[in-house]
């Protein structure tokens, strides 16, 4: 591979707003790619994988180049040296990358490589967290998997269209898929590229959602004509599955405390052809309490540590930080004891989420069911999902079945 001098400043750009300036990676990639109108998507592959590959190894490499917080620009090249030297890229003779001692850089890496958490590069914290929680085993596949980058996986918008006639147009545009079994409207890139500048994409012939997440709205059982909410509703990943799931028939309610999350909701609506959403913006208590005993099917995909989903996020690793993970497991324990009540006798609810964490999930689920709001509920199954069984995202399902 033959390395371009402007493309490697962008990655070395990227990394200084990343860790010096702690900016969020998706944002700061999409800031660094509109530099150069006429880079084109190999370019633009090579900076964002590039960059993304950095953080995801940010604490191996900063250890192998022996560099420390805040990175000078030649700590940065460093980096850039070392993520090189262990992909086998042969190193050009840059002023920024002179005196680059390669059998140095192989040697510290064989060394580390023994310690997991330089080998997965993760915090002190984080490692001994996860050892707790999930035992050495788990835990040491989990991270492994979780250090993987993620496939891009579509699910089909079958509201529109089926699974092979888009599997059909995609192929027309040169973009190769394979079905994906247990997975019934998933379909897998076979090679990365960029899927929103399709007109198959514009016309809201699918979505790009993983495989794991793609099993949380199936789990809700819904059926059409039925009366559904999402609580947590984001900007509406599983609400639109949901909708396809529904057949676009009966009466779905989006719900989330952001207001901005649900705008971005209703424009995928319009895309995706979905006529039954409402959305509604919960600023205060009563927006729940209006709708208590009114569901039949609710979905709470609450908020979470996402220590599942660091595939798609590796700076998560470096922001994340153990008192978060304990106001969140209070915040989801909230959701569940006051959303619960909007469920109606003999309704159903799915809690779900994007970590891999017991705390965050089959003990809060634990919780509820032994509290007096929980009493009226029985669990009908839950899933624990590993990266490292499945090769998509980390999550977890529960579906409960209030009494009635
Ligand atoms: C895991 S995300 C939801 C993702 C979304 N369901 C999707 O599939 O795209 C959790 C959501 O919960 C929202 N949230 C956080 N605290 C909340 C609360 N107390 N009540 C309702 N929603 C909340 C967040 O704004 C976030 O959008």
């Amino acid at each position: 591979m033959r390395l371009h001098r402007n493309l490697v400043f962008a990655v070395i750009d990227a990394l200084n707003l990343i860790f010096n300036e702690k900016e969020y990676a998706d944002k700061v990639i999409e800031k660094v790619l509109r530099y150069d109108k006429r880079w084109g998507a190999r370019d633009r592959g090579f900076i964002a994988e590039t960059t993304y590959d950095i953080v995801r190894w940010k604490r191996l490499y900063t250890e192998i180049a022996e560099v420390h917080e805040p990175y000078s620009r030649p700590n940065l090249f460093r980096l850039f040296a070392v993520w090189c030297v262990l992909k086998g890229i042969r190193l050009p003779d840059w002023k920024q990358l002179e005196e680059t001692p390669e059998r140095r850089i192989k040697g510290r890496f064989d060394e580390l490589s023994k310690i997991r958490k330089f080998r997965e590069s993760v915090p002190d914290w984080l490692d001994e967290l996860g050892e707790q929680s999930l035992g050495n085993n788990l835990w040491t596949k989990e991270i492994a998997a979780l250090n993987k980058q993620a496939e891009v996986i579509l699910r089909t918008n079958t509201l529109k269209i089926k699974k092979t006639q888009l599997q059909t147009i995609l192929a027309e545009n040169e973009i190769e898929t394979v079905a994906i079994d247990g997975y019934p409207d998933a379909l897998k890139l076979k090679e990365r590229k960029n899927v929103f500048v399709t007109e198959a994409f514009k016309n809201g012939f699918f979505e790009v959602q993983d495989a794991s997440s793609q099993l949380v709205a199936p789990f809700l059982e819904v059926e059409p004509g039925q009366r559904v909410i999402d609580a947590c509703a984001g900007a509406g990943g599983k609400t639109l599955h949901l909708a396809s799931q529904m057949e676009n028939k009966g009466q779905l309610i989006a719900l989330d405390i952001y207001e901005s999350k649900l705008k971005k909701l209703k424009i995928r609506t319009r895309r995706n052809g979905v006529h039954n959403v409402e959305t509604r913006v919960i600023d205060s208590t009563k927006v729940i309490k209006k709708l208590h005993n009114s569901a039949d099917r609710l979905l709470l995909d609450a908020p979470c540590s996402g220590l599942g989903v660091i595939r798609r996020n590796p700076d998560s690793k470096w922001k994340l930080e153990p008192q978060f993970i304990d106001r969140i497991m209070g915040v989801q324990q909230e959701i569940l004891q006051s959303y619960s009540k909007m469920v109606k006798k003999s309704g159903q609810m799915v809690y779900a989420t994007c970590s891999i964490l017991p705390q965050e999930n089959t003990e809060q689920v634990a919780k509820f069911l032994a509290s007096e709001t929980g009493e009226a509920f029985e669990l009908v199954k839950e899933q624990n999902i590993y990266a490292s069984e499945r090769g998509y995202d980390g999550f977890y399902m529960a579906l409960l079945k209030r009494k009635g």
